[in-house]
């Protein structure tokens, strides 16, 4: 236990050395030589006269021990379980205040002149001002948890010791107290700490966490991370809020969240609504709800502790009991993704009510099928959804499509005149896809129909009364189409009292519950049999990005299941274009997948076999040739003979 005087003589050489060059403490880390240099140039401490461990008086200690009462009964049982588990290695535990007096401390009694010797005793003074480099002087000075390794000490008396200590802070940010174990002898190697620190870091942050749910207890807590799994256990951040949702207090990890201010509300961090949060305990079977930060995008999943028999009073409770109610033809179409979770609470809220509502979204994100959705679970869902692709129907029959048009109202009418699209809709929901591109004239007379729930169908004289719901979408910036002068702001304030956003594809974090979910459905409408998908398959699908949504991921399923053939997908059985290195498909000719039509999407995945297509869509081969020559699609030369299935050369076909 007694040290060599050479090692002694060798260590106040070298920290001299330093203070003449200004250099770094040798193969310690920066922050060892900084301390050594505040040492000598702001505390004065010459390392030829070396200090022994000074013990407060018993006075001055109760002083120190009542200043952190509250914490000392909190952290109780964190240090012992701590001490145990280190205590066979040589290991004592002592917990200091933010001055570095140890307040608690556990040891060998049979070690106890030594370690009372050595400082590693209740009452020691750890102060880097007294104490010189130590962990516990030098992490109060760094605010950050460190090893001080033997020779890493600036005061030779402790350079035996390894001590690795960890800060704990109060929910305002302020060092509270210092966590430490410390042993009187250890290897060389300062890498034999590496477990030390893990271990103390984890019981500091223990600590403060249980000190900051103490401190609040009477107010809400959000408690999150980046692990579903582990989040009720020990999700590291921590946000005590109001009932604004603004956050009173934050713990270290959380506080790396929040952006710059002093009053932050928590929808400043997470992509969220207020009424997100109160909502956490109500949804999913964990209680645990997917957010998005907002600096970084990244998902992370929130608890809400609630203080017991708390009432919270936010937001209307109408409203937050009809978007917690269980609609399955909503639910079904997402499961924990934040933006898809508030667009689905919009939704169930608004869906019993007549308010326009506009579906934002990439093409082929789903909002048709949205719009559907929210018809069928409203209150006209036993009246027709009637969809009209406004970017599909020629320029020149728009009018009479959505109008009709009365008999005889102009040549080649039919006699009996026609009912128009509106009409059609009458007593249920009419969905405008595309609205973006309705032209401008239409726009106007579709804001008097809206405005006054009549139409007036071509060569009529008198209007009719029509009664429907409408669902408008579109994937263009409506914002800037109105700038431009293409689209009229008072059609769309009238069509968009809510908007509901789609997410891309690539930008949900349930995309392995939308895979499963398209696969069953495609089994469902028996457009493919019983098929399982491999977890390669699955990783790949996982990881792509998607530009063609949920569309492509429809038509690469169904590729893959025509091209399996043990009743199970795997990589080898996806579209190459998308999940092949040498894809035929990424030859120059292939157009980018998020611009494609379904058909042309379709003939791409099927090599431009036109039997195989048509039994996918489930119309014959003669109506692909149409559609092919109304889209102007044309196989490329290199694919231009693919054969049906049946045998014919379907390029060759004339139809
Ligand atoms: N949640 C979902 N579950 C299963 N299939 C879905 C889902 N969402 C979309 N799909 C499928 O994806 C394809 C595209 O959906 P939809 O037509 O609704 O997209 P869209 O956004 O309206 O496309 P576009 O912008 O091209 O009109 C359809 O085959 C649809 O059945």
């Amino acid at each position: 236990m007694l040290m060599q005087p050479q090692a002694r003589q060798r260590h106040i050489d070298t920290v001299l050395n330093l203070a003449r060059s200004q250099g770094a403490a040798g193969t310690a880390p920066a922050l060892i030589g900084r301390s050594w240099q505040r040492c000598m140039d702001d505390y004065g401490l010459d390392p030829s006269r070396p200090r022994q461990a000074r013990i407060v008086t018993s006075q001055t200690l109760r002083e120190h021990q009542d200043s952190v009462d509250e914490l000392l009964a909190v952290a109780r049982s964190a240090v012992e379980q701590l001490y145990t588990q280190v205590a066979g290695l040589g290991y004592v535990l002592l917990l200091t205040d933010h001055r570095g007096i140890t307040v608690q401390y556990l040891g060998n009694d049979r070690q106890d002149q030594h370690l009372r010797q050595a400082g590693l005793y209740l009452g020691a003074d750890w102060s880097e001002q007294y104490a010189g480099t130590c962990a516990v002087g030098t992490c109060i000075q760094e605010q950050q948890a460190l090893t001080c390794h033997r020779t890493d000490h600036f005061d030779a008396t402790h350079i035996q010791l390894t001590c690795t200590s960890a800060p704990i802070f109060d929910p305002a940010g302020q060092l509270m107290a210092v966590l430490d174990i410390s042993a009187l002898e250890s290897p060389e190697d300062r890498s034999s700490q590496m477990f030390a620190l893990h271990l103390t870091q984890l019981y500091a942050r223990l600590i403060e966490d249980a000190y900051f749910l103490r401190r609040y207890r009477r107010q809400p807590v959000i408690r999150c991370g980046p692990s579903r799994e582990l989040v009720r256990v020990n999700g590291p951040c921590l946000f005590a809020v109001d009932d604004a949702g603004q956050v009173v207090a934050a713990n270290t990890a959380a506080r790396e969240l929040m952006p710059p201010g002093d009053r932050v509300a928590m929808t400043a961090v997470f992509e969220c609504e207020l009424e997100d949060l109160w909502r956490i305990p109500f949804e999913q079977d964990d209680q645990v709800r997917c957010f998005r930060l907002l600096d970084s995008g990244d998902a992370y999943f929130a608890e809400l502790i609630l203080p017991p028999a708390r009432l919270l009073s936010t937001g209307s409770a109408d409203d937050r009991i009809a978007s917690i109610e269980a609609v399955p033809e909503l639910d079904q179409l997402a499961a924990d993704d934040p933006v898809m979770r508030r667009t689905l609470g919009l939704a169930k809220r608004l869906r019993m009510r007549d308010v326009g509502l506009l579906i934002l979204g990439e093409t082929g994100t789903g909002k048709e099928v949205l719009a559907r959705a929210i018809h069928r679970s409203g209150h006209r869902a036993k009246g027709a959804f009637v969809a009209v692709n406004c970017a599909a129907i020629p320029e020149s029959l728009i009018e009479s499509e959505l109008f009709g048009y009365a008999p005889g109202a102009f040549t080649g009418a039919r006699a009996k005149g026609m009912r128009g699209l509106i009409q059609q809709a009458d007593g249920g929901t009419l969905f405008l896809d595309e609205i973006g591109d309705m032209p401008l004239p239409l726009q106007t007379r579709l804001l008097r129909v809206l405005a006054e729930g009549e139409i007036l169908p071509v060569g009529a004289d008198r209007p009719i009364r029509v009664d429907c719901r409408v669902i408008a979408a579109t994937h263009q910036d409506l914002g800037k189409l109105i700038e431009a002068g293409q689209f009229r702001a008072d059609l769309y304030y009238r069509l968009n009292a809510a908007t509901l956003k789609l997410p891309a594809l690539r930008q949900r974090v349930d995309r392995h519950y939308l895979i499963q979910r398209v696969l069953a459905e495609l089994v469902e409408q028996g457009r493919l049999p019983q098929v399982r998908i491999r977890a390669d398959a699955m990783t790949a699908l996982l990881g792509y990005h998607w530009p063609g949504n949920v569309r492509e991921l429809v038509n690469a399923l169904a590729f893959a299941e025509a091209t399996c053939d043990s009743g199970e997908i795997t990589v080898a059985d996806l579209p190459e274009d998308c999940f092949g290195s040498s894809g035929f498909l990424q030859s120059a000719s292939a157009p980018a997948l998020a611009s494609r039509s379904p058909l042309e999407a379709a003939l791409w995945a099927k090599r431009w076999n036109v039997s195989a297509v048509a039994r996918q869509f489930q119309v014959s081969r003669p109506t692909i040739y149409r559609w092919m020559r109304q889209q102007g699609l044309v196989p490329p030369q290199h694919l231009g003979d693919a054969s049906g299935a049946d045998g014919t050369s379907d390029s060759s076909a004339s139809h």
